[in-house]
C-alpha cells in the first residue's frame, strides 16, 4: 500500500474544466454496443473494450480541444446506462432482489429488470434528472439497506487514463443528493426518509475517496445538483434545514475529517439553478473548490464567506443549450465573479455536457440559406470545450490573447439577431393580438353532453395513448427513404399500409377510440419541428434520453408557424377505414420546447403561445375534416416545472396557458384529451385541471393508481384515463390484474369519468406483448363494465 503522506498535494485545477462530456459516443457508439451486448452479439469483454476505446478517444478529443492533459482539468464522466445507477453500484446500495448478481449482470438487471429463465426481478424506476429530458434510475433505501464500497470502475479507469499520459478527475454523485434522489425502499416504515442514512453512507464515501487518492486521483467532483431544487430539498418527508446540516455534516467527513493527503481535492458542484440558502453551508465546508452553475443559478452578490480558501469553478458556458456562447458577456460575468472573493476562479460549464450533442462540424443541414448561419450559431460539446479554453486564456493571459474569438463570437450574436426568420412580423402580430377569450372554451358540462350525444361511447371506454410498436420495417423505411434509396411514394405507401394494419388491429381487439399509431413519426417532437417554420433539426445531434435510447433535439431558432397542415392527411386516411372515432394526434407546446432547443432570445412564454396558435390551426383543420376526437400530448408539462418554488406560478401561466391556446377553439362536440407520463404529477394537478381538457390519460399503473386519491381529493371533475398497463416493462399484464387496477379506480373516482388506456405510448414495445396486453385490457374493461 501507498504511504500516502508521500503523495504530491493537490495541484489547482487549471484556468478551465468542463463538468461532464456526452458519453453515447459521435456516432453513438456506446448505444449499439451495449445494445449488442443485450442482444447477445457481442460478449462483456467486447463491450468493455468498445467503452475503453470510446473513453481514450473522448480524453484525446478533449485534451484536442484545448483541456489540459495534467491538473484534473478532465472529467472522468463515462457510464453504461446512468450515473445515479453508478453511485448506487458503487457504494453497494443496490436493493436485496439483485443479490445474487454481480458486474455487469447485476448493473444491467437494475437498470432493465429480468424475467423468465433470469428470474422476476423489477427494474430500478426511472425519473427526470432535475428539469432535463434526461432520465436518471431512482436508489430504493430504506432503514436495512447496507453499504459496502466497490471503486472499482473509478480506480480502474483512472489508471487508464494516467496509462494514456493524463491525469483526470473522477466524478460521481455526492452523498447528499444521492439520498436525496433515492426513494424509500418498499418495505420502509411511513415517513423514512433516505437522508437519514446518511451517517452510514459517508464512511463509504471516505473510504471512496481514500482508494482514489491511493490511485492517483488529485481531485474528485462530487454532484450535489440536489441541493438547487426545492422538490428535493423542501418536501413532507425532508425540511430544509435537514438538507443543510446533511451538507454540514457530510463534508466535515469528507472534507475536514479526511486529512488533505488521505483523500483527492474534492470539487462540489451544484448545477441547474441556484444553491441559495445552501450556499453560505457549502460555503463554510472545508472542500476545496465550489462549481456554480451561473447560467440557470443567479450569481451571489458580493464575497460569500469561506470562498477566500477556494476555488470557484465559473459555470458560465451553458451546458443545456446549443447557442454559441457570446464570450464578451461570458468575460464580464467572469469578471463579476471575481466580486465573490474566492481564492482562484476557474472556466467552467454549467452543467454536465451530457445533455448537448457532440458536435456540430458534423452536421449537414439541407437548407442551403440557413446553413452557413446556422453553423456559426451553434455549439454543441466540442465546441463548448473549445469556448471553455478561450476563457480560461483570457483569464490568464487578458483579454487581447483572444481579440479575435471575442469579435467572431460578437458577429455571430449579430448575425443571429438580424437574420430573417428570427423575427416574423405576422407571426408576433398574431400573438400580441391575443385576449383572454382566445384561451377559453365554452362551458364544461354542456360539452360533457354534446360529446356523449356525437361519440356515443360506453361507460369505461378502451383506447390507447397514440404510438404503436415502431418496427424494424418502419425504421428501416424511414431511414431508406432518408438516404433516397427508398422513394416517398413508396415510402409514403408503406407507412399508409402500416396504418391500415393497426385500425384493423385494434378494431379486432375492440377497442372504443382509436389511434392512427404514429408510424409516420420519427419522434413525436421532431416530426412536428421538420414541418414547422423556426425549426431546424440535425441528422446527427443525438443526446441520451435514458440507457441506450437517444433523442435529436430539434433547435427552435425563429418565430414559429405552419407552413401547411402536418397530421391531417394521415389522420383522415386512418379514420376513413374506421367506423369508430379515431383520435388525432399532436405535440403540446410545452413538450415541444421542453425536449427541443429553445432560443433564448425571446421569452418563453411567446414561444409558447406562437406554438400553440400553430397547433390551434392544426386542430381547426382535423375538427373541419369530421375528426371528433384530438389528444395533445403533455408529458413534459411536469418536467419543465423551475426547481424553485418562487418561480413555478409565472411558469404555470404560459404553460397552461398555451395548452389553452391550442385547444380551446374547438367545438364543445369536439373532445380534446391529453396525455401525462414520465413524472409524478401529484404537485401540479391544479394546474392539470386547468389546461381545460376532457379527457386527461396519466401513467399509473407501476404506482399502482396512487394519482387517483390525490385527483379525487383535489375534486377533478374531468375524463380520467390512469394507465393500466405499464408499457416500460415487457410484461404483460393479466386481465386478472388490469381487473384490479379497475376496481381499485372505480372505487376511488366516478366511473362516469373514467377510462381505460395503457401508461403511454407503445413504440418502444413489440407486438408479442402488445397484443395480448391490449386484448387483456379490453377483457378487463368489459368485465368491470357489466359490474357498473
Ligand atoms: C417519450 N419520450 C420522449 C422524450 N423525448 C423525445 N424527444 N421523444 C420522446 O419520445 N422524452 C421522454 C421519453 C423518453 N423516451 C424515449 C423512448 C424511446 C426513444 C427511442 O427509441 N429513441 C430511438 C431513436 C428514435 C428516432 O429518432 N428514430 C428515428 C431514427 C432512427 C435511427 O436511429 N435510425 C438509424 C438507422 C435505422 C435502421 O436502419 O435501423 C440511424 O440513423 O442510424 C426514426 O425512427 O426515423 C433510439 O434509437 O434511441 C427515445 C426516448
Ligand atoms: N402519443 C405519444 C405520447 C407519448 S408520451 C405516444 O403514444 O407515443
Ligand atoms: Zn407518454
Amino acid at each position: 500500500m501507498t504511504d500516502m503522506t508521500d503523495l504530491p498535494t493537490a495541484p489547482p485545477l487549471p484556468g478551465g474544466t468542463i463538468l461532464g462530456y456526452p458519453r453515447i459516443g459521435p456516432n453513438r457508439e456506446l448505444k449499439r454496443a451495449v445494445e449488442s451486448f443485450w442482444a447477445g452479439r457481442i460478449d462483456a469483454g467486447e463491450l468493455e473494450s468498445q467503452a475503453a476505446a470510446l473513453r481514450s478517444r473522448t480524453r484525446a478529443r478533449l485534451a484536442e480541444l484545448g483541456l489540459a492533459r495534467e491538473g484534473a482539468a478532465i472529467p472522468e464522466t463515462f457510464s453504461f446506462y446512468d450515473q445515479v445507477l453508478d453511485a448506487a453500484v458503487t457504494v453497494g446500495a443496490l436493493p436485496r432482489r439483485f443479490d445474487g448478481l454481480t458486474g455487469l449482470e447485476a448493473y444491467f438487471a437494475a437498470a432493465r429488470g429480468t424475467s423468465g429463465d433470469a428470474g422476476e426481478r423489477a427494474p430500478l424506476e426511472m425519473t427526470k434528472w432535475f428539469d432535463t429530458n434526461y432520465h436518471y434510475l431512482v436508489p430504493e433505501i430504506g432503514p436495512d439497506t447496507t453499504f459496502a464500497l466497490d471503486a472499482s470502475r473509478l480506480v480502474a479507469q483512472l489508471t487508464e487514463a494516467a496509462a494514456e499520459g493524463y491525469e483526470t478527475r473522477p466524478v460521481v454523485v455526492g452523498p447528499v443528493t444521492f439520498l436525496l434522489l433515492a426513494k424509500p425502499a418498499d418495505d420502509a416504515p411511513a415517513g423514512f426518509s433516505p437522508l437519514s442514512r446518511l451517517g452510514d453512507l459517508l464512511p463509504v464515501y471516505a473510504g471512496l475517496l481514500r482508494e482514489l487518492r491511493e490511485a492517483g486521483a488529485t481531485w474528485v467532483q462530487l454532484d450535489e445538483s440536489g441541493l438547487v431544487a426545492d422538490h428535493l430539498t423542501d418536501t413532507s418527508d425532508v425540511k430544509p434545514e435537514a438538507v443543510r446540516a446533511a451538507v454540514t455534516e457530510a463534508y466535515r467527513a469528507l472534507a475536514t475529517e479526511l486529512g488533505a493527503t488521505e483523500r483527492p481535492a474534492i470539487l462540489l458542484q451544484a448545477s441547474y439553478g441556484s444553491l441559495g440558502a445552501a450556499l453560505p453551508v457549502v460555503a463554510a465546508t472545508d472542500v476545496e473548490a465550489v462549481a456554480l452553475d451561473l447560467v440557470r443559478g443567479a450569481l451571489p452578490t458580493g464575497p460569500v464567506a469561506g470562498l477566500e480558501s477556494k476555488t470557484l469553478v465559473a459555470g458560465v458556458v451553458d451546458g443545456r443549450n446549443i447557442w454559441r456562447a457570446d464570450l464578451a458577456a461570458k468575460l464580464d460575468l467572469l469578471d463579476r465573479a471575481q466580486s465573490l472573493g474566492a481564492a482562484a476562479v476557474v472556466v467552467g460549464t454549467s452543467t454536465s455536457l451530457q445533455h448537448v450533442p457532440h458536435d456540430v462540424t458534423t452536421e449537414h443541414w439541407d437548407d442551403a440559406t440557413l446553413d452557413a448561419n446556422l453553423h456559426a450559431w451553434l455549439a454543441f460539446a466540442d465546441q463548448k470545450v473549445a469556448e471553455v479554453a478561450v476563457l480560461a486564456t483570457a483569464l490568464t493571459d487578458g483579454r487581447d490573447a483572444v481579440a479575435d474569438e471575442v469579435r467572431a463570437s460578437s458577429d455571430a450574436v449579430a448575425t443571429r439577431r438580424d437574420a430573417a426568420g428570427v423575427r416574423v412580423d405576422a407571426v408576433r402580430a398574431r400573438t400580441a393580438a391575443l385576449s383572454r377569450h382566445d384561451f377559453e372554451r365554452g362551458e364544461h358540462d354542456a360539452r360533457v353532453a354534446e360529446q356523449a350525444t356525437r361519440l356515443a361511447l360506453p361507460p369505461l371506454p378502451t383506447t390507447t395513448i397514440g404510438s404503436f410498436p415502431q418496427t424494424v420495417d418502419i425504421r428501416k423505411a424511414r431511414a431508406a427513404h432518408a438516404k433516397g434509396d427508398l422513394a416517398t411514394e413508396a415510402y409514403e405507401q408503406a407507412m399508409r399500409d402500416e396504418i391500415a394494419r393497426v385500425v384493423a388491429l385494434q378494431e379486432e381487439l375492440g377497442l372504443d377510440v382509436l389511434v392512427h399509431g404514429e408510424a409516420e413519426r420519427n419522434d413525436m417532437v421532431q416530426y412536428f419541428a421538420e414541418l414547422l417554420d423556426g425549426f431546424a433539426v440535425t441528422s446527427n445531434g443525438w443526446v441520451q434520453s435514458y440507457g441506450s435510447r437517444c433523442t435529436r433535439p430539434s433547435i427552435l431558432w425563429g418565430d414559429v408557424s405552419r407552413p401547411e397542415p402536418m397530421t391531417v392527411r394521415w389522420t383522415t386516411y386512418a379514420q376513413s377505414l374506421t367506423e369508430k372515432p379515431l383520435k388525432g394526434m399532436l405535440t403540446g407546446p410545452v413538450t415541444i420546447m421542453a425536449w427541443s432547443f429553445v432560443r433564448d432570445d425571446v421569452p418563453l412564454a411567446e414561444t409558447a403561445n406562437q406554438l400553440g396558435l400553430a397547433l390551434r390551426d392544426e386542430i381547426a383543420d382535423l375538427e373541419a375534416a369530421g375528426i371528433a376526437v384530438v389528444q395533445v400530448d403533455e408529458p413534459a408539462l411536469r418536467e419543465l416545472l423551475p426547481l424553485r418554488k418562487a418561480d413555478q406560478e409565472t411558469y404555470l401561466n404560459w404553460s397552461v396557458g398555451s395548452f389553452r391556446l391550442a385547444t380551446a377553439g374547438v367545438r364543445a362536440d369536439t373532445q380534446i384529451h391529453t396525455h401525462l407520463c414520465y413524472s409524478e404529477f401529484g404537485e401540479v394537478i391544479g394546474a392539470i385541471d386547468h389546461l381545460d381538457a376532457d379527457v386527461t390519460s396519466i401513467e399509473a399503473a407501476r404506482s399502482r393508481m396512487e394519482i387517483l386519491p390525490e385527483l379525487r381529493d383535489e375534486g377533478f371533475g374531468r375524463g380520467v384515463g390512469p394507465g393500466v398497463y405499464d408499457i416500460h416493462s415487457p410484461r404483460v399484464p393479466s386481465t386478472e390484474e388490469v381487473v384490479e387496477l379497475l376496481e381499485l379506480a372505480v372505487k376511488t373516482v366516478d366511473p362516469t369519468l373514467l377510462w381505460v388506456n395503457p401508461d403511454c405510448g407503445l413504440k418502444t414495445r413489440g407486438y408479442a406483448e402488445v397484443n395480448p396486453s391490449l386484448e387483456h385490457l379490453v377483457a378487463a374493461a368489459r368485465e368491470v363494465r357489466a359490474t357498473l
